[in-house]
């Protein structure tokens, strides 16, 4: 299923390597994302300037997730990242926590894309690298 993020409200705890890896990927599909972090890189500070992203300089707090569509918990705070888990299961959000894939109502796929073509790869939660080699070859193919 790929559902229309255009309109959708996601939030994203966390600006480290793997929060970074999964704007990037997102910023495809949404024009509403919020990332929450007490510390942001040049690289998203440059994607606010553009217009593309709101950033919250600070820890996150359970309230910044009630208006939210979807939810990635990418802290490096695993007690953090299951309280936002239970917060979103509570408000019936979509969750992924990127720490525990027991925690994910949906895994992250790997993204290759051209021009209209979107393709989402997952190994089931089991294999992330391969995943990954296979996103690799699907680009080069497209
Ligand atoms: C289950 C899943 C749940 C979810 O978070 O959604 C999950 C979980 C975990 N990944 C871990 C580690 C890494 N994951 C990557 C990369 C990717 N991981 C992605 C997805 C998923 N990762 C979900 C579905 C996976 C599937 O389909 O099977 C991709 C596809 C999408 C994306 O993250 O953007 C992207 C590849 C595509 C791309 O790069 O484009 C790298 C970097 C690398 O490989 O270079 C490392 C660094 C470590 C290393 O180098 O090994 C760990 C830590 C434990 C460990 O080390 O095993 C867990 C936790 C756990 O397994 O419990
Ligand atoms: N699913 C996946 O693909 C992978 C998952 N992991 C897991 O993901 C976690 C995060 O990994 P990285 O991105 O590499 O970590 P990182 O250390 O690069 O980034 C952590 C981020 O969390 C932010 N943060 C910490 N406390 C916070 C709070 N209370 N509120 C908001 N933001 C907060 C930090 O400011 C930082 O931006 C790891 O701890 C590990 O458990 C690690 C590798 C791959």
């Amino acid at each position: 299923m790929f559902i229309d993020l255009t309109e959708k409200k996601v939030v994203v705890a966390g600006a480290g390597t793997i929060a970074k890896r999964r704007i990037r990927s997102l910023l495809n599909f949404t024009n509403h994302l919020t990332v929450i972090a007490p510390e942001v890189n040049k690289e998203l500070k440059s994607l606010e300037a553009e217009g593309l992203l709101t950033i919250l300089k600070r820890k996150c707090e359970m309230e910044d997730f009630y208006s939210a569509d979807l939810v990635i918990a990418a802290t490096n705070d695993a007690q953090i990242n299951n309280a936002i888990y239970d917060t979103c299961r509570k408000q019936g959000i979509l969750v992924n926590v990127c720490s525990d894939k027991q925690k994910c109502d949906f895994y992250f796929p790997g993204i290759a894309m051209k021009d209209q073509v979107v393709v989402g790869i997952t190994a089931s939660g089991k294999d992330h690298k391969r995943a990954k080699a296979l996103v690799e070859q699907i680009r080069s193919i497209l």
